[in-house]
């Protein structure tokens, strides 16, 4: 049986200390990852840098000693592999080229080809395998549908997701063509990654909040669903974390609907409420706000205590509700990951 943390959680363990990990802990409030990225010029070329790529990602188990490492990537790699074009404005955050009908979901690149783009990340996946501690357990992830839909839509992120509602609404068959070939894409993907030694996959459903009703049903859960049904059918026993950010009530029942083996959950709800409704189906991670990682003080030991603590009958890994932010001071994280281990 294995001694990881994180797998055990993953397995449904209750375990008397949780493990813990952090959204974007490869990230811009380290010092360390500023001078690597410099290195490797920009975001996108520290992306496709396998060797720097492994070193980010390596930087915060270092200097934490955090039970997960997560890949360093971007979930808007898929779409370029798929052909759409990419860059990141400086300051203003990702750009793509935008698809809006059936002809733009057909000019797409075939699936079978986006290895050839993603051959460098499966390239860090392989580095990290062999050069993390024995105890650390190593995360691939990919965007979930929806999300990854709403940047290729709108060309950038949109604080509604109103161009990706529209075609949804408007052209309901180039809308579903687009969620049908991201669905195939996101499976291979994620299987490479698995084969090239991820332990776990996580998607992230980053806009699942943004779908309401039968859409959730149809766009968030739907393609998870879908997913991680094919996953499991080639790697039986690799565990799967899904993340639909701000579903609210959606979170009730999304694992049994997903058989996805942990939920993710952001800090727009209570941790008493999640487990009494969420943790009851399994394991759940999170959801400390991410604020407190800028704030500290005794706002941080008694939120980070609240979490534990609400969680603590159940499987559970500490994580943030969603990725720590640039302005994040890293002697808070320290604070953070003594107070989860019992200081
Ligand atoms: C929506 C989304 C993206 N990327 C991701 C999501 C889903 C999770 C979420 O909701 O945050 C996921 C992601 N992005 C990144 C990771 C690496 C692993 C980790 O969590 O440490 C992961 C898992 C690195 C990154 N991805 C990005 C950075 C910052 C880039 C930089 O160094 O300038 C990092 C470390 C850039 C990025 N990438 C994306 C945006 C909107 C931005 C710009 C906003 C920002 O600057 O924070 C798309």
């Amino acid at each position: 049986m294995t001694q990881k943390t994180i797998l055990r959680a993953l397995k449904g363990e209750t375990q008397p200390v949780p493990p813990i990990w952090m959204m974007r802990q490869a990230g811009r409030y380290l010092p360390e990852y500023r001078a690597t990225r410099a290195k490797a010029g920009d975001f996108l070329s520290l992306c496709y840098n396998s060797e720097l790529a492994a070193e980010v990602t390596l930087q915060p188990i270092r200097r934490y000693g955090f039970d997960a490492a997560i890949l360093f990537a971007d979930i808007l790699l898929l779409p370029q592999a798929l052909g759409a074009d990419l860059w990141f404005e400086t300051g203003e955050g990702p750009r793509l080229s935008t698809i809006g009908d059936k002809a733009g979901v057909s000019a797409l690149r075939p699936v079978g080809d986006i290895h050839e783009t993603l051959a460098p990340v499966y390239e860090t996946v392989r580095i990290l395998s062999q050069a993390l501690p024995r105890e650390t357990t190593l995360i691939g992830f990919a965007g979930a549908p929806w999300t990854v839909a709403t940047y290729m839509i709108a060309g950038r992120g949109t604080p509604d997701q109103g161009p990706a509602h529209l075609l949804k609404n408007t052209d309901r068959a180039a809308f579903q063509a687009l969620i049908d070939v991201l669905v195939l894409a996101t499976v291979e993907y994620l299987s490479a990654q698995i084969t090239a030694g991820a332990e776990v996959v996580k998607l992230f459903d980053s806009w699942a909040g943004s779908l309401k009703g039968q859409d959730f049903e149809d766009f968030a859960v739907a393609p998870a669903r879908a997913i991680i049904a094919a996953l499991k059918a080639r790697h039986p026993t690799t565990p799967i974390i899904a993340f639909p950010r701000q579903a609210g009530e959606g979170y009730i029942g999304f694992a049994k609907a997903t058989r996805a083996d942990c939920v993710a959950l952001d800090d727009g709800i209570s941790p008493v409420w999640a487990a009494n409704h969420v943790q009851v189906d399994g394991c759940v991670q999170g959801n400390l706000a991410p604020g407190h990682m800028v704030t500290g003080g005794e706002d941080l030991v008694r939120e980070t205590r609240r979490v534990v603590q609400a969680f603590s009958q159940g499987p559970h890994i500490f994580n943030l509700g969603h990725g720590i932010t640039p302005d994040a001071n890293p002697d808070n994280v320290a604070r953070m990951v003594e107070v989860v281990r019992g200081g």
